[in-house]
């Protein structure tokens, strides 16, 4: 998989060389290209932003390094064809909640490339014309708001990497997860490690008896009341 970001905060992508993903990248998994969008200004103080029309507190992205930035994007696809186009993942505190089927979905993809906004976001009018040549999705890591997209491209590119074959190394662990549809949608058990008493506190008897069948329904029971209490809208 390769992953485009444009940014204007490269440097706050530098977690991706880290940790698993870091090893995708140095065992070939996976490229990462981080694209800093002051490289298509052409003035002297590579300006990126400017005054909203309608007024408004705080400043808009410019279209025109975006436009450049995008095309040049679209030139490293190499010439169009009548294949899928190109997925483009645009981080916005308006956009569609980012979830785990979404991820599913883009960890398929042979290539995604993420749009990171700042200030008070990315003129309109480059959504508008990327919709032309990309499959474009504005997406929201959640009900809060950050200062730009790169936080969300992080979390998100992390939970799309992860489901791809090979980057994690128990891929059972991806199946009992929360939100998976083999976990059923529900919220993962309380998990435990030794010693098997810790300032008072014991780890519960069944996980230590050996018995397989009895820890799989003690598991699937305390996923059940955490989700009921936590998060009932997921219980279907
Ligand atoms: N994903 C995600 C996000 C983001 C996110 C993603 C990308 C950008 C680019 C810039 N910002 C900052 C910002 C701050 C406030 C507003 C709202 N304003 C209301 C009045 C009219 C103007 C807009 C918009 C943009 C971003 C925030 N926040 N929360 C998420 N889950």
């Amino acid at each position: 998989m390769r992953i485009d970001v444009f940014t204007i905060f490269p440097d706050y992508l530098a977690p991706l060389q880290l940790s698993l993903i870091g090893k995708a990248i140095e065992d070939g998994l996976l490229e990462v290209h981080v694209h800093d969008l002051r490289q298509w200004t052409h003035d002297r103080h590579r300006t990126v932003d400017d005054t909203p029309y309608g007024g408004g507190a705080g400043m808009v992205m410019k279209p025109e390094p975006w436009g450049e930035a995008l095309d040049a994007l679209l030139a490293s696809y190499g010439p169009i064809t009548d294949g899928p186009r190109p997925v483009l993942l645009v981080p916005t505190p308006s956009g569609r909640p980012f979830t785990q089927a979404m991820a599913d979905e883009l960890a398929a993809a042979p290539r995604i490339a993420f749009a990171c906004g700042r200030y008070e976001g990315i003129d309109h009018r480059v959504i508008d014309w990327a919709r032309q040549y990309f499959d474009v999705s504005e997406v929201s890591l959640g009900d809060y708001v950050l200062n730009g997209g790169e936080v969300a491209a992080l979390a998100m590119i992390e939970a799309t990497v992860r489901l791809v074959p090979g980057v994690i190394g128990n891929s059972l662990s991806l199946v009992e997860e929360s939100y998976s549809a083999a976990s059923d949608h529900l919220l993962e058990y309380p998990v435990y490690t030794k010693p098997a008493s810790w300032r008072g506190f014991d780890v519960p008897e069944v996980l230590l008896s050996g018995h397989h069948g009895k820890v799989a329904q003690w598991r699937h029971e305390q996923s059940v009341e955490i989700t009921s209490r936590r998060r009932p809208d997921l219980i279907t």
